[in-house]
């Protein structure tokens, strides 16, 4: 395994923050989040974020972070991120990225079918219209495969699995 960051990318509910976590107990980095960093930046919720400053606001928030990651965060770390963080530009600097892939379908199935599905679906605001979700996740997906050094298929797929999947592959 190479020290260098580890980001992860992917749309939306895919499992970014889950398989970040359980990286961190299967291996000796740390994560950090880059909407855990956000919401600690403006003591906000990030859907509170989007109500009141807008989702322009949000993405300047997410600039200001990645260049934080960038000099800051040099190696060692799983970045788990926003499904629309993939953006930034200088996201190939701050370390490795892997794409979390999964069809919609099964995203949206996945969140549906789990404890709290409500809460986490509200929590989310582009995922409250799904036909809009739906469009946005077709935009992506392609900018996403572009974008990735590795992709790994979450979609049926054990949390325990992915993690060794990543690992293997780092
Ligand atoms: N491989 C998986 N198997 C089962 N449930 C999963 C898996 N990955 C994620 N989940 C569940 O899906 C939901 C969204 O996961 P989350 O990690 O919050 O996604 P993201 O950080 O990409 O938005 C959570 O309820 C989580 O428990
Ligand atoms: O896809 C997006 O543009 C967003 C995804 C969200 O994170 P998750 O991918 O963790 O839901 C959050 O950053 C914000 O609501 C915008």
């Amino acid at each position: 395994m190479n020290k260098s960051n580890i980001i992860l990318i992917g749309f939306m509910g895919v499992g970014k923050g889950t398989i970040a976590r359980s990286l961190v107990k299967n291996s000796s980095m740390f994560a950090i989040d880059t909407d855990d960093l956000i919401e600690s930046m403006e003591n906000q919720k990030i859907k509170k974020i989007f109500e009141v400053n807008g989702e322009a606001y949000f993405r300047t928030l997410e600039k200001k972070c990645a260049l934080w990651l960038e000099n800051n965060i040099k190696e060692n770390t799983i970045i788990s991120t926003g499904g629309g963080f993939y953006k930034q530009d200088n996201i190939k600097q701050i370390g490795k990225i892997i794409y979390l892939q999964s069809s919609f379908d099964g995203i949206i199935n996945r969140i549906k079918n789990s404890e709290n599905a409500q809460k986490k679906l509200k929590k989310r605001p582009l995922l409250q219209n799904i036909e809009e979700a739906k469009k946005l996740f077709d935009i992506r997906v392609s900018e996403y495969e572009a974008i990735a050094d590795i992709t790994v298929n979450v979609e049926n797929q054990n949390i325990i699995d992915i993690t060794n999947e990543i690992l293997k592959n780092i």
